[in-house]
């Protein structure tokens, strides 16, 4: 029974239906790092929000750990590269708190342009200072966006319901989608100078670190109001400190902080200044939708091999999965081949599909590839650290859809690139299930990959099988299945032979010797 552990705080559907999935579950929120190394070991599945830090150490510690779900969207808590170096999936759940997320920025938004906070605190100290608090209309205000995905553009639907008007700066954001959205599509430095409010909405990343720099916060209109509900780290903190004390930006409010919890910070008690202790995720509503998302992708992960909102592999559906299941194994199949055959000296690979198999996902039967390709030099080699072993090794991997009609029902041709030129081998289904291998190097040869296997490749003449086969069966090596093909007669033969039991080194040396050898390889998948 695979078992999971819940790390942070989550809604109490998320271990019932891990429960009612059949995977064993501890919750057991606030461990320190030392803890979590202590413990992880035991785990298949680990299931977080964002206070769990999944570091390379405690990946290093964590070694039966297959997935770790993200009951959330940001996942800059976990080191992706090296979960993926371990083959361990991460996955999100990429709506779930979108709409509670982006109601928090609102109702900052608001709290900022009427100082509700503080209106509150001095009310409620008997104070009534109703002159002391004027605030501004947003009505007719211009919101600046950055960052217009999921959260984003819920920001901006319900700002435009508020008749405000709302520019966004995204670099991946479509003509298109922003007039769909009804969005003016800007750059950083037009928004900075046109916008009465600032939102962020995008992910931490290289591009997006500081993003609200000083120099940017000193390029917006004075009197602008800040929020920050996506993650502490894209505002610099000083930079927005010395903007309110000078008066420039007239208010902040950030629901997040480089370091968090954010316990101290030279912001708070900072005039115009509101924080909320990362609260944007924080309703019923959207803690039972990613509790519920979290629990159902990591038990369908666990226990039928389902994948869903991954970072780190392609998905694959429910529906999807067996029927990539056949196309995964030849492609596999194909990679250990061409593995096997020509390692070290693979500079790229190409995978084309067609037929039957061009209407398929290509991405899972590419990871297949990559896995089989890559297990000639790792035995901890899965579909999600394959790519990420082929990258490391420069590899370059490209992948071709074709819509032609070939020879076959279906095809997967896996070409590699050597110093010597390019090889490719393709293979196809037998009975829509059974993978076979129809061509090896530019020979038509029909095999079976499986088992124990010889490969040989000699000049055509006659007496060579006979030989062959008595070296083996002196050897006491009984051969399984026998598969030739040739490039033109009296030209060059391949040989694949499936084996009973491996040959050993003395055998291989003296059909390495016999006349007319040209390669002689043991295989194994
Ligand atoms: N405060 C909280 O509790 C919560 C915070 N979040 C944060 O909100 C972030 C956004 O979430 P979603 O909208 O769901 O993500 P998303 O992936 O749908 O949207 C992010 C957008 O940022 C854009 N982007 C990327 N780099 C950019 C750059 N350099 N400049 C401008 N835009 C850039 C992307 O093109 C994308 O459109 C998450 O990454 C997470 O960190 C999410 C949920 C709750
Ligand atoms: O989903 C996100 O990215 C969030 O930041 C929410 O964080 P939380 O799950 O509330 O710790």
């Amino acid at each position: 029974m695979p078992k999971v552990l819940i790390s942070d705080k989550m809604d109490p559907l998320a271990a019932q239906i891990f429960r009612n999935r059949g995977v064993e579950v501890d919750e057991i929120t606030g461990k320190t790092k030392e803890e979590l190394i202590a413990i992880i070991g035991e785990y298949d599945g680990l299931a977080i929000r964002s206070a769990t830090k999944v570091t390379k150490e405690v990946l290093e510690a964590a070694t039966n750990l297959k997935v770790v779900g993200r009951a959330g969207i940001g996942v800059d808590n976990v080191d992706i590269p090296a979960a993926s170096a371990k083959g361990v999936v991460v996955m999100n759940t990429p709506f779930g708190n979108s709409i509670t997320t982006a109601e928090h920025a609102i109702a900052l938004m608001f709290a900022l342009a009427r100082d509700l906070p503080e209106a509150d605190r001095s009310t409620q100290a008997g104070k009534w200072e109703k002159n002391r608090f004027m605030g501004v209309e947003v009505t007719g205000k211009t919101l600046g966006l950055i960052g217009a995905g999921n959260i984003g553009s819920i920001v901006a639907d319900r700002a435009l319901g508020l008749k405000m008007k709302v520019v966004a700066y995204d670099p991946f954001l479509t003509p298109e989608r922003a007039v769909d959205m009804g969005v003016e599509k800007v750059t950083l430095d037009e928004l900075l100078s046109r916008a009465d409010f600032i939102t962020l909405h995008t992910p931490l990343t290289d591009s997006t670190r500081n993003i609200l720099s000083a120099e940017n916060i000193a390029k917006t209109k004075k009197g602008v109001r800040i929020i920050n509900c996506a993650r502490g780290g894209l505002v610099d903190e000083e930079a927005l400190k010395a903007a309110l004390d000078s008066g420039h930006v007239a208010g902040a409010a950030l629901d997040v902080f480089v370091t968090e919890p954010a316990k101290e910070s030279p912001l708070f008690g900072t005039p115009g200044f509101i924080s909320t202790p990362h609260l944007g995720a924080s309703t019923n509503e959207a803690q039972v939708n990613v509790a519920i998302q979290v629990a159902e992708q990591m038990a369908d992960f666990l226990i039928s091999g389902g994948v869903t909102n991954a970072l780190n592999m392609p998905s694959l559906s429910a529906e999807e999965a067996p029927k990539l299941k056949p196309y995964m194994a030849l492609a596999e199949r194909l990679g250990a081949l061409v593995g096997q055959l020509e390692g070290d000296a693979i500079k790229s690979v190409a995978i084309e599909v067609e037929g039957a198999a061009a209407e398929l996902n290509q991405k899972p039967i590419t990871g297949a590839v990559l896995k089989g390709l890559m297990g000639v030099y790792s035995d901890t080699v899965n579909m999600v650290n394959a790519p990420f072993l082929a990258r490391e090794r420069g590899l370059d991997v490209r992948e071709v859809r074709h819509d032609r009609e070939g020879d076959y029902h279906t095809l997967i041709r896996v070409s590699v690139t050597t110093a010597n030129g390019e090889k490719s081998v393709a293979g196809t289904l037998f009975a829509n299930s059974e993978p076979r291998l129809v061509e090896i190097f530019g020979v038509k040869v029909e095999a079976d990959l499986a088992g124990t296997m010889l490969y040989v490749v000699n000049e055509d003449a006659p007496g060579f099988i006979g030989r062959l086969g008595s070296k083996l069966g002196e050897a006491g090596v009984n051969i399984g299945t026998f598969h030739l093909g040739r490039r033109s007669a009296g030209g060059e033969a391949v040989l694949l032979l499936s084996l009973d039991t491996p040959a050993g080194e003395p055998v291989m040396w003296d059909i390495c010797r016999l006349p007319g050898v040209k390669t002689v390889k043991s295989l194994r998948f």
